[in-house]
């Protein structure tokens, strides 16, 4: 099966949200990917729940919300509570990852775990079976138009034989520097979910873009 995408619209035009999401919702991507950053855990600062609420007003596309928050179990409540389908947290931005993921699920939304280039797969193996997803970070975290990691393919690649050692069933999601090229290896190494933000949205065309991720992984 070809990889799900999720534009970010981190990268879409803020005076044309409705108009961008339609576009790629049309073009056959599953996921919304909606980045939340408090000017700490990263340096910048971006949507907050209002807009998932608006989001959910427009589309009908999974609302994935990757909250780049310090201590998240702050903001669970209001996300849920604003529509979000998939809530993600990182591993490194709260001593309580368990209870963190335990919120999550408890507020009836799908629960996913994050980790950063220089967080190891094992560190989350205590949690693998509470996700729904796990979102493998191919960039730092904080901003859009990054370089790929390629170091983080064998992550993926951990990650995905740790999933079927464990008989645990989660989506492994990537996000950052994805486009056409680099996606072929984490997909091979078995990643589901790819996010993309400048690839789809900076250029030409994010039709062709979506249809491209998906042919390169098939
Ligand atoms: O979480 C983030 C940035 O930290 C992302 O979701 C970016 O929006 C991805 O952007 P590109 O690397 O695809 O431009």
């Amino acid at each position: 099966m070809a990889i799900k995408v999720a534009p970010s619209v981190l990268a879409a035009d803020y005076m044309n949200l409705q108009k961008d999401v339609e576009i790629v919702s049309n073009a056959g991507a599953e996921y919304l990917h909606i980045d939340v950053m408090d000017g700490q855990f990263v340096p910048d600062i971006a949507y907050g729940a209002g807009w998932v609420k608006g989001f959910k007003k427009i589309t009908d596309m999974v609302l994935d919300v990757h909250l780049m928050v310090q201590n998240p179990e702050r903001f669970i409540e209001e996300f849920a509570n604003a529509g979000s389908d998939i809530i993600g947290v990182h591993y490194e931005a709260t001593p309580h990852i368990h209870r963190a993921l335990q919120m999550i699920k408890n507020a009836g939304v799908k629960a996913e775990v994050v980790i950063n280039p220089g967080t190891a797969v094992e560190l989350i193996k205590p949690v693998l079976h509470m996700v729904d997803q796990v979102l493998v970070m191919t960039v730092n975290p904080g901003f859009g138009g990054q370089k790929f990691l390629p170091e983080t393919v064998e992550k993926i690649k951990e990650l995905a034989e740790l999933k079927s050692e464990l008989g645990l069933e989660f989506d492994i999601e990537i996000d950052g520097g994805v486009n056409n090229e680099t996606v072929k290896a984490a997909y091979e190494a078995g990643a589901t979910v790819a996010v993309a933000g400048s690839y789809l949205f900076d250029k030409v065309d994010p039709v062709a873009k979506v249809n491209a991720l998906k042919e390169a992984t098939k």
